[in-house]
């Protein structure tokens, strides 16, 4: 890791930004592991994101270690890494797993449970696992991605007792279904399928029992921003035409045309990698304008800043102890270019609750 000046690294599977604001040490990952180091120009093409291996690489993995949120499941699915995080990037996850929480919860409760989530581009999530824990699962869970993924998941789900158990103690009725690519149980599908090839991605889910009459929450963290502003557009398009009721939630970029945005941008296209989707990323107006133009009634956004200064206080004061952070500012830049984004149809049933509790 030599590289000091403002720029971009990979380590570990994942392009870190080197701010010249703070120590050498204060890396910013650019995504979650979109792709490997030495990067292959074949795995690194704009229009296929990467190969399984990239993705699956931090996903909160050491954060969830040094006790930032309690998550089981992860280890099943992800190595602990090696080398330490830099505090910034651990409570980055936490906003993102409180923030995204918080609006799936209210969703969850305003439904009863009587909803499904689709989970898309879902990579290693285990969110399916602490639903159950939780007793919140909605009667029908959907998890979808590519094909060589959803393999790797479910080879994982089959060899691993306390993950299978857990879906096979949901399932009732008849002999649970099961391929390569996806795996159909009462409460829970895994589906291997490209988000831009809406047609089979339809028909695949149908085959699962999605109901179009159901409340329906989708779930996209770190995935729009792969997919060109066509296909991310003709998504949330097919959503918004699908289901009576709905609610998206999309974690990703924001605010990519300031510097620190373009640095990001501009380092990953010097290698080939391309954010196809970065367009919608470039403010909060941005992200909420998508849904609008798509066929959705009501879109908030925020930045990870303004959602990690509404988490509770005592439980931000108990992870703020858990590591030293001698530079809030560089948390700050981190937390302003990623955002929350959740968008309604249906107003009337589900919109207005849904606005974000304790917003100063
Ligand atoms: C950065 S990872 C995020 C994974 C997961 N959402 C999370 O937050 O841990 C992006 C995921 O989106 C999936 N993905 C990207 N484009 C996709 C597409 N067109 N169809 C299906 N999955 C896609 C990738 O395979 C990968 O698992």
């Amino acid at each position: 890791m030599s590289e000091k000046r403002d720029g971009l690294v990979w380590s570990s599977g994942v392009a870190w930004v080197v701010s010249t604001r703070g120590k050498a040490s204060n890396l910013y990952p650019l995504t979650r592991g979109f792709a490997p180091p030495n990067p292959n120009p074949q795995m690194l093409r704009p229009v296929r994101p990467a190969p399984p291996r990239a993705f699956l690489f931090p996903l909160g993995r050491y954060a969830v270690n040094v006790g930032y949120w309690k998550d089981p499941y992860l280890d099943y699915f992800v190595r602990l890494p090696k080398e330490r995080k830099a505090p910034e990037i651990s409570r980055g996850y936490y906003a993102r797993v409180q923030g995204v929480g918080r609006l799936l919860k209210a969703f969850l409760q305003k439904t009863e449970c009587n909803c499904q989530i689709i989970n898309l581009g879902a990579g290693m999530d285990t969110l399916f696992w602490k639903l159950k824990d939780e007793n919140l699962l909605p009667i029908k869970y959907f998890e979808v991605d590519f094909p060589s993924i959803v393999t790797r998941k479910i080879h994982n789900i089959k060899s691993k007792p306390p993950l299978s158990k857990p879906i096979m103690e949901s399932h009732s009725g008849e002999s649970l279904l099961m391929d390569a690519h996806s795996l159909d149980s009462s409460r829970y599908a895994i589906v291997g399928a490209d988000l831009r090839e809406l047609p089979k991605l339809e028909e695949k889910l149908k085959k699962c029992n999605m109901d179009p009459d159901l409340p329906t929450l989708l779930l996209a963290e770190c995935v729009l921003i792969y997919m060109t502003q066509d296909h991310s557009a003709n998504l949330l398009k097919w959503v918004a035409g699908m289901f009576q009721a709905a609610m998206f939630i999309n974690y990703e970029q924001v605010n990519m045309s300031d510097r620190f945005g373009q640095i990001m941008v501009e380092n990953l296209q010097s290698r080939k990698c391309s954010l196809v989707g970065v367009d919608d990323c470039r403010s909060l107006d941005s992200q909420k304008e998508r849904f609008l133009q798509n066929g959705w009634e009501t879109a908030n956004a925020i930045d990870m800043m303004k959602a990690y200064n509404c988490l509770p206080k005592d439980d931000v004061r108990r992870i703020e102890a858990l590591e030293f952070l001698d530079e809030k500012e560089l948390l700050e830049q981190l937390m302003q270019h990623y955002c929350l984004c959740w968008a309604t149809k249906d107003s009337s049933n589900l919109g207005e609750d849904m606005l974000w509790q304790g917003s100063p």
